[in-house]
């Protein structure tokens, strides 16, 4: 079976949630901004597994200039009111909206959801800037379970470009943590999960979004 010991190093077994109390916010240039809270989910080996065994996991194909071209990752979509596929993943969409709710203004209700089978899966460059995150601030918020993938930041939008000193930003989204994308952040900065060489284990990604983003 899966096993990866999670951020904290802890051995907590049980399936949970930790305060979000603790959660570290980075500012971006641009009114952006990323929330970390490593280790949130407990007993994430266990939800991989469910998730990994039991989510009808989709291939999609793209259009990529004149071809179609597998996307490289597996997906499923949860629109607001689909049951999700673990009860822990209600209980963070619920922790998550009461937790946002005073800055958000609105909950959490879909979840997405990625699975990278190995190093050479990946997410290109992007926003999640379908809907009113094209023009409105908003949040996703992403639990990542199983092999720890950088998730990359750059900033796109003219004023982030100035503003930002130093180079993408790198932020090692490990087993039962959570990342939270914030403010401007998904007009303003671009994020991606690159390919990386050499064996590398799954690792199932779960975003959290408003209604009307994407
Ligand atoms: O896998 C992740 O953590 C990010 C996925 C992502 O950016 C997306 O689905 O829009
Ligand atoms: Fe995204």
């Amino acid at each position: 079976m899966f096993h990866l010991q999670g951020s904290l190093l802890d051995d907590v077994d049980e399936i949970g949630l930790r305060p979000l109390a603790a959660t570290r916010r980075t500012p971006l240039a641009d009114g952006a901004w990323v929330d970390v809270r490593p280790g949130w989910l407990t007993g994430a080996d266990e939800v991989f597994a469910h998730l990994h065994e039991r989510v009808d996991w989709r291939a999609e194909r793209r259009r990529m200039y004149d071809r179609d071209v597998d996307t490289p990752r597996l997906l499923r979509f949860y629109g607001a009111g689909e049951p999700l596929p673990h009860p822990v993943l209600r209980e963070a969409r619920e922790a998550l909206s009461r937790h946002y709710a005073p800055k958000l203004g609105e909950p959490f209700v879909t979840a997405g959801m990625c699975l990278y089978r190995d190093g050479r899966d990946s997410v290109a460059w992007h926003g999640d800037d379908i809907g009113r995150s094209a023009t409105h601030d908003t949040m996703v918020a992403i639990v990542s379970l199983g092999t720890p993938r950088p998730l990359l930041l750059r900033p796109v939008s003219d004023r982030a470009r100035a503003e930002h000193r130093g180079g993408t930003l790198r932020f090692v989204v490990g087993h039962g943590d959570l990342v939270v994308m914030g403010g401007s952040c998904q007009r303003t900065w671009h994020h991606a999960i690159p390919k990386i060489a050499g064996a590398v284990g799954p690792r199932i990604s779960v975003q959290f979004r408003p209604y009307d983003v994407r």
